[in-house]
């Protein structure tokens, strides 16, 4: 489970989350939406401990995130917007490898795992291709493919479909709703909700560092007028 507890954090003077509590269970699937700017990617970013609260608690399976970085590291793959400067590696399939590598896993191991991760993401048998040949599109499916490969308990995703095609978009989707349906908890920012709102167990959407609302999809759907967020039509 990942908690905030009445979570604070401010750039320069300027609140960006205010007070901010909200709890993923294992296994639930959260949309998190809202306008540019509403403090998505700031609280994502809260997750594994690469922003610290100012005041307030953010915690990974009962324990604090800043009292054991490595263990929620470990248990929150994380994808980021503009994964461009996150590679490590040259190719594709080296680069997915990466993480699993850190874990100390056997090579037959990694191998399967990075296999299925670019199944997931609509890119198998891509191992050998040059990171930077690659499309904006691909690098966020490399990306994607490269957290899911860690087999993490719980994913946390800010706009992990910009710049995808529908079948890329298709695949991982469903990869995320398997996740989800075994357990791993899913925690995805989008102010695009038209699809994936069907999948989803809960919706939360902030306004100005708040949470404003939070329900299951059909009743949270109705509350977000204002919020610059794209529900699905009638
Ligand atoms: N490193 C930073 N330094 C100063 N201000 C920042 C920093 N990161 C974010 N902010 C500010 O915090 C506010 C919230 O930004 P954040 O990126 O969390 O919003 P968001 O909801 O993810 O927006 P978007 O939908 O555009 O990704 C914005 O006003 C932003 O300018």
């Amino acid at each position: 489970m990942i908690e905030f507890q009445s979570v604070t954090h401010a750039f320069d003077d300027v609140l960006v989350l205010e007070d901010v509590s909200l709890s993923i269970d294992d296994g639930e699937f959260v949309l998190l939406a809202g306008a540019n700017g509403s403090g998505k990617t700031t609280l994502l970013r809260h997750c594994n401990g690469l922003l610290t609260p100012d005041s307030g608690t953010v915690r990974v399976d009962g324990t604090p995130v800043e009292d054991d970085l490595i263990a929620a590291r470990s248990s929150v793959g994380m994808v980021f917007q503009h994964p461009r400067d996150q590679f490590v590696s040259a190719t594709v399939g080296a680069d997915v490898a990466f993480g699993p590598e850190n874990l100390g896993l056997e090579r037959d191991e990694i191998d399967r795992r990075v296999a299925a991760a670019l199944e997931a993401v609509n890119m198998a048998g891509r191992e050998d291709d040059r990171i930077d040949a690659l499309s904006g599109g691909e690098h966020s499916r490399v990306a994607i493919a490269g957290a899911l490969a860690m087999n993490p308990s719980h994913l946390v995703l800010d706009e992990p479909f910009t710049g995808l095609d529908e079948p890329a978009r298709r695949s991982v989707l469903e990869r995320l709703e398997s996740l989800a349906a075994d357990g791993t908890g899913v925690l995805l920012a989008t102010h695009d909700l038209r699809d994936v709102c069907e999948l989803a167990d809960r919706v939360i959407a902030m306004r100005d560092g708040r949470i404003v609302v939070d329900g299951p999809p059909a009743n949270a759907l109705g509350d977000l007028d204002g919020l610059d967020v794209r529900v699905p039509s009638e």
